[in-house]
């Protein structure tokens, strides 16, 4: 049996690893034997090899594979521990067994017990520990049970079981609740109360199941509707699970208490109901306990190169998942007995007793045969060894406490119990450690440092943006600033030059005159004084205009030398204009260059978001890998198509070299290529499947890519996907993107010819999303515009599946609905003026006319503008107008034509109205204009 060897998810991954589970395995061997025990039926223990409720077959994945998987390929030895507990004398036994001392001698020193044979002969049985009557409850806990516990919270799976005959003692040890001396507290709340006290309730959880098994049919002690659960084996591990049953999370003692008692009282009624005080019942309480390992590198023997970079950057997180199985069998009194007891009472309890009786023959059974070695365990006879298989010769460490009553009158019950104890000595288990990668929290994580990084990324981004524009703008008004400041200094100086220049001038001009006027007298002065003095007044009058002139020169020299400085001045103001506006300029040059800098920024961060997903995605198809290869180590050496996908997506030479580990992810898609990317849409692991979804559905948005993906059978993938599919993550973005493969009049006859409608109706119908129903209306909405498609559509329910979708009243899904109506009214008002249409509208035939008229008032824009389209395209055509008028769609057309805010819509709705006789007639009857 491929199953008890415990392969798959239960590896061991690296050497440390390894050695540090040596030392588990010391401790779990240390704490194995109840104490040491000197019995010679004990002894032998160690020559029994391995076994399992089913003949063990060796595997190759177990033997050791890729990635560290566990070489050894089984796991700890350890033999079933049987402990014996003598329940005290009840009254009835005291008054009735004086002698009942004689019947069971216990040796608790040297783990004996004598059971007298007759009045000359004793017969002594060894067993791993032998409690007393006077043994505490504490007592039994800590050595049957509290090895079996530890190890659970190791990450191993274990089992506590008690067997005896009624009444002596089975629910006292195990379930006892103890709520008035809490000395009396039972295995099962003693063992929740180690695990609560062990775990970390921040990242650990614990979570129960509470069940019975009755006349082969397992109920739900926490729930009693539910009442037939089936047993799940899984066929790779071995591992025995209940999924139907209720699995409560466990966070505190009380509400385990609480629990508890739920499932006694449950337990109770039905063995009320069956008129029996004991319990006809086995009870099954399941703990899960599922724990973070901390401080390891478990990834770090990866020993493949290109998985290396990446095992050194996400280290998946290592859960161990330990489940604790506490049995209380139900009363094991042989059947003649039972038959005796019921004699002349009804069937059905005749008929209860024969079925405790074989599930209690069938679990000997398998235990003998398991002791004996034999090859056939026979595991599949009851439900109870189908649901034990773990914990007899499986994989779980099991402690089994059979309890016996003193009374000699049950000699013959107690002979039996302890055979059957005696024969489960020599059971011997392989314990396996259950422990797995948590890729989903990984992938959690890294999912939430991307959404992390995006928006810090566009956080900086909008305030460097900001900041850009206030100091783009702040160094346009300086330079506004500083040019106006230069143009009114240079008028200022321009206006005073001018003025300077103009006075001046008049100033020589006044000199001028006056001059001349001086000359001319003087001249007739020196005409005369020629005449009197001969010339020496002239003489005299030069000179003294010399000097005058010269003064004037000099006077003039001075201005210009004055107006030269003021230019220079000016000169030098526009220097500094000119080095403020070379300043700004540089800043504005800087600031550019940090927004380069900046974008190069942004290139690198989306570099790096574009490796994470990359890396994602190679961490997913990583894991599928694996899966794959531990399947094919299974089931022989064949390899696929997705191998070879693994291969290439792990092969480094297939990397952009100089980009290294930065190829983008659509690189990596051009590397993979679009067949193989369509083939994880089959892969096994569900969270492959969504991711590959999600891509090709990412690349179905692209019109460029959609013809690809139809002719590489990406449609018909798709639809395979809502075919075979139970996942609702999968049919929403499958849908989605057929919807937009369906935008093509080609893609819609494909998806008609392939009962896309039907099995888009019954995704709808599955569906708990309004998102999936969106999309899975946006996708026949496609459809109903296609005018080829018109009858096959509706004949294969497309009409019906949309109004189906109506009840769920989101209006994402109710504006669909309403588009493919109106696309689906339109080509049949094309149909009908082409004359290939005639008869009532198939809409109106399905019955779509009272949400058409119910949703023209919708305040949704898009739903309404919709419907009010499929309203005019319903009354051009005159045969519906009767159902129109019936149905209160007159109105809704009346309405339209006098208040629709779009007027084509207007015009349409009075262009219908006025072209109907029937209409106008309604009208004219209710004197209505329209
Ligand atoms: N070790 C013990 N010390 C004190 N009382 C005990 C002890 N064991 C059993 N009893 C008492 O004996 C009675 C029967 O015990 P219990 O119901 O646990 O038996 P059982 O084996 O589970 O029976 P059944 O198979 O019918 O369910 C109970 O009243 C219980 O309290």
């Amino acid at each position: 049996m491929a199953a008890a060897a415990g392969f798959g998810s239960n590896t061991y991954r690296n050497a440390a690893h390894r050695s540090s589970l040596k030392a588990d395995n010391k401790s779990l061997a240390a704490n194995q034997s109840f104490k040491s025990s000197p019995s010679s039926s004990s002894s032998s223990s160690s020559s029994f090899k391995s076994r399992s409720l089913q003949p063990r077959k060796s595997s190759p994945a177990a033997l050791g594979g890729a990635n560290g998987v566990a070489r050894d390929g089984g796991g700890v030895p350890g033999r079933v521990r049987v402990a014996v507990r003598l329940r005290p004398c009840n009254a009835e036994e005291l008054a009735a067994d004086a002698d009942f001392a004689d019947c069971v001698e216990l040796q608790p020193e040297l783990k004996r017990l004598k059971l007298r044979k007759n009045n000359w002969d004793t017969d002594t049985y060894a067993f791993d520990e032998i409690f007393t009557e006077f043994a505490s409850q504490k007592r039994v806990y800590e050595v049957v049970a509290k090895p079996v516990v530890e190890s659970v919270l190791e990450g191993y799976n274990g089992t506590v079981m008690a067997y005896g005959q009624t009444g002596t003692g089975k629910t006292y040890t195990l379930g006892k609740l103890g709520e008035e001396d809490t000395a009396a507290r039972g295995i099962m709340v003693r063992a929740m109360e180690d695990i609560l006290g062990d775990i970390s309730l921040e990242t650990d959880s614990v979570s129960v199941s509470y069940l019975q098994l009755y006349m082969e049919t397992i109920q739900d002690l926490l729930d009693p509707s539910n009442d037939n659960i089936s047993i799940v084996e899984d066929p790779k591990t071995g591992d025995v699970s209940l999924p139907g049953a209720s699995l409560v999370e466990v966070r505190d003692q009380q509400s385990f208490l609480e629990l508890l008692q739920l499932g006694e009282a449950h337990r109770f009624a039905a063995n009320t109901k069956l008129n029996t005080e004991s319990s006809r019942s086995h009870a099954i309480l399941m703990v899960n306990v599922k724990r973070y390992v901390k401080e390891k590198d478990p990834v770090q023997s990866m020993e493949n190169g290109s998985n290396s970079h990446l095992a050194r950057t996400f280290k998946a997180p290592v859960v161990r998942k330990g489940k604790l199985v506490v049995v209380d069998l139900a009363g094991s009194e042989r059947i003649d007995k039972s038959v005796l007891h019921v004699a002349g009472s009804e069937g059905h309890t005749l008929e209860e007793a024969k079925s405790i009786n074989l599930s209690l023959s069938a679990l000997g059974k398998c235990i003998n045969a398991l002791a004996e070695n034999s090859a056939h365990i026979p595991v599949r006879d009851s439900k109870l060894t189908r649901l034990l298989r773990d914990s007899f010769g499986g994989t779980a460490r099991t402690s089994l406490v059979i309890t016996i009553g003193p009374s000699p009158r049950h000699r013959g019950e107690t002979m039996s119990t302890i055979m059957f104890g005696q024969r489960a000595m020599k059971v011997e288990n392989m314990l396996k450690l259950k422990e797995e990668f948590d890729y989903k929290s990984l992938s959690r994580k890294l999912e939430l440092q991307l959404d992390k990084l995006i928006a810090e990324h566009e956080r900086q981004q909008k305030a460097f943006d900001d900041e850009i524009e206030r100091i783009h703008a702040e160094s346009e008004m300086q330079i506004a600033e500083s040019e106006r400041q230069y143009a009114d200094a240079l008028e200022r100086e321009r206006m005073k030059y001018q003025k300077e220049y103009m006075e001046s001038i008049k100033k020589i001009e006044e000199q001028l005159v006056g001059d001349q006027r001086k000359h001319d007298s003087d001249s007739a002065t020196v005409a005369q004084n020629d005449y009197y003095s001969n010339g020496e007044v002239s003489s005299i009058s030069a000179l003294k205009e010399v000097a005058d002139l010269k003064k004037l020169l000099e006077k003039e020299t001075l201005l210009k030398k004055a107006a030269e400085e003021e230019l220079s001045n000016h000169k030098r103001q526009l220097y500094q204009s000119k080095l403020m506006e070379a300043s700004a300029t540089s800043e504005i040059l800087k600031l550019r260059k940090l927004l380069e800098d900046e974008s190069r920024q942004k290139d690198k961060l989306e570099g790096e978001i574009s490796l994470l997903q990359s890396q994602l995605l190679q961490l997913s198809l990583d894991a599928d890998e694996r899966r794959r290869r531990l399947d094919r180590a299974g089931s022989g050496n064949d390899s696929n198509d997705l191998d070879c996908l693994m291969a290439q997506v792990k092969n480094p030479q297939l990397s952009d070299s100089e980009n290294g580990e930065k190829a983008s992810v659509a690189k990596l898609f051009e590397q993979v290529g679009l067949h193989k990317i369509l083939s994880l849409l089959e892969a096994d692991d569900v969270d492959v499947r969504i991711h590959a979804v999600k891509v090709v559905a990412n690349l179905a948005a692209e019109e460029a890519n959609q013809q690809k993906i139809v002719e590489a059978g990406g449609l018909m993938s798709l639809l395979n996907l809502l075919r075979s599919s139970d996942d609702e993550t999968i049919h929403r973005v499958a849908a989605g993107a057929i919807a937009n493969l369906a935008m093509n009049e080609t893609n819609q006859e494909l998806i008609m010819a392939q009962g896309g409608i039907r099995l888009l109706s019954t995704t709808a119908t599955n569906a708990g999303d309004p998102q999936t129903l969106r999309m899975v209306a946006g996708a026949i909405a496609n459809l109903c515009g296609n005018d080829k498609l018109q009858t096959m559509l509706r004949g294969e329910g497309g009409i019906k599946a949309l109004l189906g979708m109506v009840h769920c009243g989101h209006p994402d899904v109710l504006a669909q609905v309403a588009r493919g109506i109106a696309n689906f009214a339109k080509c049949e008002s094309r149909a009908s003026a082409q004359g290939t249409k005639t008869g009532r509208s198939l809409l109106i035939e399905d019955g779509a006319l009272p949400w058409i008229v119910q949703s023209a008032n919708s305040e949704a824009s898009a739903i309404r503008r919709h419907i009010e389209l499929a309203l005019c395209h319903l009354a051009q055509h005159e045969v519906n107008a009767k159902d129109m008028i019936s149905g209160g769609a007159l109105w809704e057309l009346v309405r339209i034509s006098r208040d629709c805010s779009r007027e084509d819509i207007r015009t349409l709705a009075h262009r219908s109205l006025a072209s109907s006789s029937t209409f106008k007639a309604e009208l004219r009857r209710l004197r209505m204009d329209y």
